[in-house]
């Protein structure tokens, strides 16, 4: 990137979805407790372990660090994926012990089913949930709306671009109205350009739905660019000490930020700096 990113929204070009009930409660914007939490895959080395976080209401908290320091294991226990070692997680003062909407997962890798057209991707969830009919109807146009892609209902994945794909699957998980987003790398098979807008649009459905939101990546550019708080991570079982915290900056740039800004490539540098430091030691 090498231009100032404007913050803009995809609702705002089509109007937007209403807004959301849920959200104006902040009924979706979920605290997550995160206490003492190790990781053991085999019953002998902790993969990850110590890891105190506290994420409040509505706020982005971008995870960099080393391949290996357990980013993705402390997102997918979050998820529910995996089971704690040690420690525990809270959202909203409720112990997270299995997968659940709620706490829903955004992969690199999109994972929509190939035999469902992009409407009925977006709805599936919501048909599990058996949600009466009209509301399936509404809310997968309203999340369509959200991520731009109100015309593409009835295509199949098949049919549409990487971001679009990618748009998809993150209506999918907010048609959920989840307390808290996770994702792990989500942008990480896009190319520059649509990385690049499927960040805007990032901040742009934040502004709309206000949710929480875990963020792992290996761009540091985007971690400052899209987060409140950027947590480094460093060890891991490669460098023979668990996977820990090891500091958390503050991202103080306000919602326009321009990645040209000196104060911003300062925050970069200083961010790479501990993740380096991390990786050479
Ligand atoms: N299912 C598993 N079984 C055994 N070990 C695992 C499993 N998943 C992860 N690990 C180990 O746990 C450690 C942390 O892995 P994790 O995927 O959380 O790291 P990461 O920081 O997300 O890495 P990357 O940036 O490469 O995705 C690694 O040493 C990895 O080999």
């Amino acid at each position: 990137m090498t231009t100032t990113l404007t913050v803009q929204s995809s609702t705002a070009a089509s109007g937007g979805p209403s807004p959301e009930p849920a959200s104006e409660g902040g009924a979706w914007r979920g605290a997550i407790e995160i206490s003492d939490l190790g990781k053991s895959y085999d019953h002998q080395r902790y993969a990850m372990r110590g890891v105190d976080l506290k994420v409040a209401p509505g706020e982005l908290i971008a995870i960099v660090g080393a391949s290996g320091c357990g980013k993705s294991t402390v997102l997918r226990m979050v998820a529910g994926f995996e089971d704690i070692t040690e420690g525990s997680i809270h959202v909203d003062e409720v112990p997270v012990t299995a997968p659940s909407p709620e706490h829903a997962v955004v992969f690199q890798d999109y994972g929509l089913f190939p035999w469902l057209t992009v409407a009925e991707n977006v709805a599936f969830g919501l048909k599990q949930r058996r949600l009466p009919r009209t509301e399936i109807r509404q809310r997968t146009a309203e999340y369509l709306d959200l991520v731009g892609l109100g015309r593409m209902g009835s295509s199949y994945p098949h049919q549409l671009s990487g971001g679009m794909q990618q748009r998809v699957a993150i209506a999918r998980v907010l048609a959920n109205r989840p307390r808290v987003l996770l994702m792990d790398e989500p942008f990480g098979a896009l190319d520059a350009l649509t990385r690049e807008q499927l960040q805007n649009e990032l901040v742009g459905i934040r502004q709309r739905v206000g949710t929480t939101i875990l963020f792992i990546t290996h761009s540091i550019q985007e971690a400052v660019y899209l987060a409140d708080r950027v947590v480094v991570m460093a060890g891991g079982l490669a460098h023979g000490s668990p996977g820990h915290i090891r500091d958390i900056v503050p991202i103080r740039l306000g919602p326009e930020r321009d990645v040209t800004g000196a104060a911003f490539n300062q925050l970069e540098r200083d961010i790479s700096a501990l993740v380096h430091e991390t990786t050479v030691a």
